[in-house]
């Protein structure tokens, strides 16, 4: 699929099955791409966030077109805090937890040098163009090998190695088209930076992301001197730059699996590794949605609700216990959430329209919750409910502390904010 009917195809799925969700997206629209080598288990993993039923099966490249879907991050909600009973518009509340949509892509497996097409893999790696961030999901259990087939033994650390590697490479191979022309271009109109943020702007990396790499790496001031190897360490900087990633060690129910997480723990100290078992995941949730058992994320616990098991379901959940007893929980949760407030450094805040009942006009407590970035100013909020209250912004009040605040206020994770502004 090309990128623009790729594009298009998110905005349908959107519009149509998430339609009061469209412009709360549109606005913050941090994609999750989850990405790694056939077989892993990328698609369970994307049916358990998001509680759809996209193929999944035992050998490789079952995925080929990549699903979109909308799932939840999680924060406690303020309700909990203030006592009060919330009406949430653009995302739920369960049991005093805010679930906050967000957007994830499931794509077909890559294998070595697909950034030179093997295995399809340009089209594939296409496919993640528009992730804010990857989950590279590997198979803990060591039994695929490097192409997703099955075999003993196979070392999850590699499958990191040649990833990564594949993801500086298809990078780089955009960058690097045309280079000479561009560098040239580069040093006659002293703006190289502009140049390669046009060049890369598909993979939604901004002038900023090549301004920060290139002084990281202490590029020479003439592009035209640039190396290969350069270019090659640039389209790493940026790929670590505007893609970051957490390491999802999935099929960690598995015995082998203990000892690879470890190592992979060690071995890619400055990534976030998380155990997980999209499989179980998948089980507690279908097992929720059949009225089966009540499924508790905060204590990662559940109970048996229906008294219709048979034998071999009560098996597999008391199996299921015991998992979540050792590990905690699935960690499919803990995914989302570090994706979205660690690695993209977001936070959480409830515009209202009334401060004192912490309402919009209508009543509805605590109707919206906005996953922005770190940083985001009260102003920067009002642009985001809409462009019209952004330009006639006056000030904005921190509904908890009754307290005005100015258009540069950097807004805190929980706030609740009025925006006051010129009618
Ligand atoms: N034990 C265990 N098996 C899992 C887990 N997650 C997925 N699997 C199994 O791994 C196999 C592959 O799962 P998929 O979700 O189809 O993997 P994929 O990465 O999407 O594969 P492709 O689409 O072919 O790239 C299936 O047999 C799954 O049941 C897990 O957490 N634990
Ligand atoms: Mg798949």
């Amino acid at each position: 699929m090309n990128e623009k009917i790729y594009f298009i195809f998110i905005r349908y799925k959107i519009r149509y099955s998430h339609n009061k969700l469209k412009k709360y997206l549109s606005e913050t629209m941090a994609i999750l791409g989850l990405v790694g080598k056939p077989n892993v288990g990328k698609s369970t993993l994307f049916n358990a966030m998001t509680e759809k039923a996209v193929d999944i099966a035992n050998y490789p490249f079952t995925t080929i077109n990549p699903n979109v879907g909308i799932s939840y991050i999680t924060t406690p909600c303020p309700c909990k805090e203030l006592n009060l009973k919330c009406n949430p518009q653009n995302s739920k509340c369960i049991d005093g937890i805010r679930h906050i949509p967000v957007e994830v892509v499931d794509v077909a497996g890559l294998v070595p040098e697909a950034h030179k097409g093997k295995g399809m893999g340009n089209k594939f790696l296409d496919d993640l163009r528009q992730a804010d961030a990857f989950v590279l999901v590997v198979d803990a259990s060591g039994k695929t090998d490097l192409e997703g087939n099955p075999t003993e033994n196979h070392d999850p650390v590699e499958d990191v190695k040649f990833l990564l590697k594949e993801l500086d490479m298809w990078i780089y191979g955009i960058l690097s088209k045309n280079w000479d022309k561009l560098a040239r271009r580069g040093q006659q109109q002293k703006n190289i930076v502009k140049i390669i943020a046009e060049q890369l702007s598909g993979l939604n990396i901004s002038e900023e992301d090549v301004k920060s790499a290139i002084n990281t790496l202490s590029l020479d001031e003439n592009p035209q001197r640039w190396r290969e190897e350069d270019l090659q360490n640039l389209a790493g900087t940026l790929r670590k730059i505007s893609k970051p990633m957490i390491i999802a060690a999935n099929k960690a129910d598995h015995p082998d699996a203990m000892e690879n997480i470890k190592r992979l723990k060690e071995e890619f100290k400055d990534y976030i590794v998380i155990p997980t078992s999209a499989e179980i995941e998948l089980a507690l949730r279908r097992a929720e949605k059949a009225g089966l058992i009540k499924y508790d994320r905060v204590k990662n616990d559940f109970e048996i609700v229906s008294d219709s098991l048979n034998e071999a379901q009560r098996n597999a959940l008391e199996y299921i216990r015991e998992y979540l007893k050792k590990y905690g929980s699935t960690g499919v949760q803990e995914v989302l959430n570090r994706a979205y407030f660690d690695l993209l450094d977001m936070i959480v805040v409830y515009p209202v329209e009334d401060e004192n009942k912490y309402s919009d006009k209508k009543g509805n407590v605590l109707p919206d919750s906005f996953l922005v970035k770190k940083g985001t100013t009260a102003r920067d909020l009002a642009y985001m409910i809409h462009t019209e209250i952004g330009d006639k912004f006056i000030y904005a009040i921190d509904a908890r502390k009754k307290m005005r605040v100015g258009a540069d206020y950097q807004l805190k994770d929980g706030d609740i904010i009025k925006i006051v502004s010129a009618k």
